[in-house]
């Protein structure tokens, strides 16, 4: 995706190095996600009590919403040593043995998108977390043998922002799955007030609450369009952040009132315009905005969804009422055949 969206989940260049510096390191400086927080919590730190490596951690979510800044946490409070890969990292099995093989006792093991890991990886994976072993092949053909070398017990903490697509026996090896989701405004603007002590950007309580509502509900977006209009605010002012300010630089990048951005509006105008408000499948709902499936339905569409403009059906993408009023566009007199019923089944249809 283009590192230039100014709302989209991923990461920019300069996100990495602000994420970074901007990570919470400790549980309790970890800001919403309540419930995942406290489950997270007492998995720790009953297994430092027992004085053993807690259950493996699976983490899923949006991009943005946390889950590498909660592995290193994990990490932290346990005082156990990280290591991180990721699954476009492990094209072999034998990159995971390399790994595995050289974990010391306790570490933690990051696997970041762990969905996209290859096929004989995950097989090493699941004898790993169950067993602490892993069976090395020597050999090819019908002379090779299997090797079985014991590894040193380890946390695997999993992240991915399709938990959908994870096999259900890698996914029913972890002991804990923490789901993340959207954060409230109210959250959000906690996040962004943190930030901007860090960053040491003035900003008004309403501007920061002006902030977090434009944030897609993704403390990586808060965190970014602060900087926008931080960098507003340096330039056409004194650099204290007002509301108004942060309005005008808010709508300068194109973010709209609900936070939308071009993506999202993009997706939902086709939705409306050339395909009367759907039911469409997403993979031509994507083709005619340009974009890859994966990334409209992880990155444009739980917003979509969150926020009442989208729903999934069995038959396809749906707009909603609100979207046609969003947009200012006047839905169709006649509803299409049959409208299908507006419910979120969590699936795809195509
Ligand atoms: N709960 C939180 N409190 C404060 N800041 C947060 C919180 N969650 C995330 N952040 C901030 O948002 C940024 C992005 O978070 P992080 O990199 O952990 O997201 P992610 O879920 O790993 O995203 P991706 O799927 O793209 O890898 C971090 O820099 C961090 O500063
Ligand atoms: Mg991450």
């Amino acid at each position: 995706m283009s590192e230039d969206r100014l709302v989209g989940g991923e990461q920019s260049v300069e996100d990495r190095a602000i994420d970074a510096a901007l990570r919470p390191k400790k549980l309790d400086d970890f800001i919403g996600q309540h419930r995942v927080r406290e489950q997270l919590s007492l998995v720790l730190h009953s297994a430092l009590r027992r004085g053993r490596a807690p259950d493996h951690v699976l983490l899923s979510g949006g991009p943005g919403l946390g889950k590498t800044t909660l592995a290193m946490i994990i990490a932290a409070e346990l005082g156990a040593p990280l290591r991180i890969t990721s699954g476009p990292a492990i094209e072999r099995a034998g990159d995971l043995a390399a790994i595995l093989s050289t974990l010391s006792e306790g570490e933690v093991l990051f696997l970041d998108e762990i969905h996209r890991m290859a096929r004989p990886a995950e097989e090493m994976l699941y004898l790993a977390m169950e067993d602490f072993r892993v069976d090395v092949v020597v050999g090819k053909g019908p002379g090779a043998t299997a090797i079985p070398l014991d590894i040193a017990p380890f946390t695997l903490v999993g992240a991915t922002t399709r938990a959908g697509m994870l096999p259900g026996p890698l996914r029913d090896r972890f002991g804990f799955v923490g789901h993340m989701d959207f954060y409230d405004p109210a959250e959000l603007e906690v996040i962004v007030g943190r930030s901007a002590g860090l960053l040491g950007v003035r900003i008004a309580d309403d501007a920061a609450a002006e902030v977090a509502f434009r944030s897609r509900g993704t403390p990586r977006i808060a965190n970014r369009l602060l900087r926008r209009v931080r960098d507003y605010a340096e330039v056409r002012a004194d650099g204290l952040v007002t509301r108004d300010l942060a309005h005008a630089a808010l709508d300068l990048y194109e973010v709209d009132a609900q936070g939308l951005d071009r993506l999202d509006r993009a997706v939902l105008r086709a939705l409306l315009t050339k395909f009367g408000g759907g039911p469409v499948g997403l993979s031509t709902l994507a083709v005619s905005v340009g974009e890859e499936p994966e990334t409209v339905e992880v990155v444009a569409e739980p917003f979509l969804v969150r926020q009442g403009l989208l729903a999934r059906t069995p038959r396809g993408r749906v707009a909603t009422p609100a979207a046609w009023a969003h947009l200012g566009l006047t839905p169709p007199a006649v509803p299409g055949p049959a409208a299908p019923a507006l419910f979120d089944v969590g699936e795809e249809a195509d």
